[in-house]
């Protein structure tokens, strides 16, 4: 690391509308509020940080980007997450960026901002893809990810799912829990049937049920052959988690919400995760998370990668995290067609189900301050 005076904080707030609202049984998201980081070491002149206009590289100092995108019901909000960054800037400035994660330690979409950009900055130093200075494991090409599909009309339900498929995903996540279970079973086979039997579907119904609701939709799930249901019941419901595993459905169950209400280890002594969802803006930070899924694996217990519908930074990090982790699951990384405008060029292109990995140093976000 180079001398502390050398490297600052600069963030700038966004705000981001979704192209339609994601109606999820925990409320409406219609557009994400948050705010761009940018670290820049004056020090280290590399000749080839991006702060000039377009794709060009200029030479000038290195720089690292993060984002801090809160989500109300995930992370502190957004008055919150401003409050953090300028103490955050300020300790960079006068203790340095250890002192500075220590300042923003509960504030967790703030931490990931400045974990992520202080990550970019140093992927970029050595020359590496950010998955790779994460995890320095192999090369990774892709990693598969999951169309993420709204509550809605079975005919509309029916209809995304369609598109998605049309467009290459063979993984769908459809949001259930808003209406009856019945409602959801039905709009679940409507899918099944009209995309046949080789996609996989899965269930996110976050939080809405009772034990007897989620019982019931299990057994329909599991003849319509759904390989995962996301939090079917409230994060406080272990027990009621570890007894819908103990019915042996074929359904694996995810816990999501349910991490950050217990943790890894509580989850796994209590038996009732098949599989745990990691966003890394609510865990404060991807190396938080690559840690996280680490134990995971260590615990037999298969780790998934989310975003909280993130801009391109946020987003970006998340197919970094999820590249570091071996024989990732589809992830929920497909979040960017969600959003009607973001916070510049995606360098992450979706093709036949996977996101491709981006293999310049750093994160390989580079246009993000400039076009704005
Ligand atoms: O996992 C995905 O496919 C996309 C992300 C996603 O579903 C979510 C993002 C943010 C808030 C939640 O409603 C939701 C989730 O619970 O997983
Ligand atoms: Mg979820």
């Amino acid at each position: 690391m180079s001398s502390t005076e050398d490297l600052s904080l600069e963030y700038r707030s966004f705000s981001l509308d979704l192209a339609e609202p994601l109606e999820t049984a925990d409320g409406t998201i219609d557009s994400r509020d948050g705010f761009l980081v940018r670290l820049v070491d004056e020090s280290d002149d590399v000749g080839d940080g991006v702060v000039g206009v377009g794709d060009e590289p200029t030479a000038g100092p290195a720089v690292g980007y993060g984002e801090a995108t809160p989500l109300q019901g995930w992370t502190e909000s957004l008055d919150a997450c401003e409050r953090a960054l300028e103490r955050a800037r300020d300790a960079l400035q006068t203790d340095g960026p250890i002192e500075a994660l220590e300042t923003v330690d509960r504030q967790v979409a703030a931490r990931h901002a400045l974990a992520l950009a202080l990550a970019d900055l140093q992927a970029t130093r050595e020359s590496t893809p950010l998955y790779r200075y994460l995890g320095q494991g192999p090369m990774v090409g892709r990693v598969p990810v999951n169309a993420t599909i709204s509550d809605g009309t079975p005919a509309e339900t029916v209809r995304k799912a369609r598109e998605a498929v049309d467009r290459g995903f063979d993984c769908c996540k459809l949001k259930v829990g808003i209406r009856s279970v019945e409602a959801d079973i039905e709009r679940v086979r409507r899918v099944r049937e009209a995309v046949g039997s080789s996609v996989e579907l899965r269930a996110d119904a976050n939080e809405a049920w009772t034990y007897e609701e989620a019982e019931s939709a299990l057994e329909a799930f599991t003849d319509l052959g759904v390989s995962i249901l996301e939090q079917p019941l409230p994060a406080g419901a272990l027990e009621g988690h570890a007894d819908l595993r103990e019915l042996n459905s074929g359904v694996s169950i995810a816990l999501d919400e349910g991490l950050l209400e217990h943790g890894v280890d509580s989850i796994c002594e209590a038996d009732a995760a098949d599989v745990v969802v990691l966003k890394p803006m609510a865990l404060g930070g991807i190396d938080v998370a690559r840690k996280v899924a680490a134990w995971l694996t260590e615990l037999d217990v298969t780790p998934l990668v989310t975003t909280t519908i993130d801009g391109v930074v946020a987003r970006t990090g998340a197919v970094h995290l999820a590249a570091a982790i071996p024989d990732v699951p589809a992830c929920g990384l497909a979040t960017g067609e969600l959003l009607a405008a973001d916070l510049g060029r995606d360098p992450v292109l979706l093709e036949k189900g996977s996101a491709v990995v981006p293999q310049a140093k750093g994160l390989g976000v580079s246009d993000v301050w400039s076009e704005r």
